[in-house]
């Protein structure tokens, strides 16, 4: 059993409008509550769309729940001529704890670099918002097994320039792209092997202490009856969950079977 601490994040991705995620976020705080999550077991967090967040912000601030949030995506700019983004700055004032960065949906659907991706990384480092950094594999790159190769190279790449010191914190989501919204989960192994090589590679190029303290997550197609399986090996420090993280008391019963694991 390692000391990190178990962390169940919900993407929502593009789905509830700020009216749906203060009704959602309500319910899920309630059946965390009536389930008794002891809340020093796990951390556990929304990731609403932006137009959310201040309605999220003001429901979590106002009730005092324990649970955090954070955004989906960030700009690697700094404010000004870049329309339709948004600066990391600006989630800060909103009080994310966490932004998602280098979602496969964004690699693949906004052409996102690994240089991009780095960017977004520092970005949010400057203004002390935790990246949950998502690498993973396409279904060819598993079947041809180079996922292993692969999957560092876009970690590596996608923390490029950072030191340790600054990478304090960081979370990982190892996010096998044939799993996402498919049904198909990695099994326990899949999700140990790549939790332990990525882990292993945080030692060889950082240190010791940073591969020790990141928390690695495993995500797609995580639901309250595969979440124990997920979690299985010590490597794998919790789950970034989609579809399953849309209804409130679905998502505390996944957040319950993961803490009881
Ligand atoms: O992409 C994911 C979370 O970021 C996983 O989504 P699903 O749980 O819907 O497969």
């Amino acid at each position: 059993m390692s000391d990190r601490t178990l962390l169940l994040a919900g993407n929502w991705k593009m789905n509830h409008d700020h009216l749906e995620a203060i009704s959602s976020v309500q319910k899920l705080a309630w059946a965390l509550e009536d389930a008794k999550l002891d809340e020093t077991k796990c951390d556990v967090v929304v990731i609403p769309p932006f137009t959310d967040i201040r309605s999220v912000q003001t429901l979590i601030q106002g009730d005092k729940l324990w649970l955090t949030y954070g955004a989906q995506d960030v700009s690697q700019h700094e404010p000004g001529a870049h329309t339709g983004e948004i600066a990391a700055s600006f989630l800060a004032r909103l009080g994310c704890t966490y932004v998602v960065v280098g979602h496969s949906e964004r690699r693949a659907n906004n052409h996102e670099t690994n240089d991009i991706v780095a960017a977004k990384v520092k970005a949010a480092l400057a203004q002390e918002i935790t990246p949950i950094l998502c690498i993973g594999e396409s279904l060819e790159q598993r079947q041809e097994k180079t996922h292993v190769d692969f999957t560092l190279t876009q970690l590596e790449e996608s923390l490029a320039d950072l030191d340790s010191a600054s990478l304090e914190g960081l979370v990982i989501a190892y996010e096998p792209v044939w799993a996402i919204g498919t049904g198909e989960t990695a099994t326990a192994e899949d999700a140990a092997e790549m939790a332990a090589a990525i882990r292993a590679r945080l030692a060889e190029r950082y240190s010791d202490s940073l591969a020790a303290s990141t928390r690695i997550l495993y995500g797609g197609s995580v639901k309250t009856d595969n979440v124990a399986q997920v979690l299985a090996s010590d490597d794998v420090d919790g789950a970034l969950v989609g579809g399953a993280s849309l209804n409130g008391p679905d998502f505390a019963a996944l957040c319950k079977a993961a803490v009881a694991k």
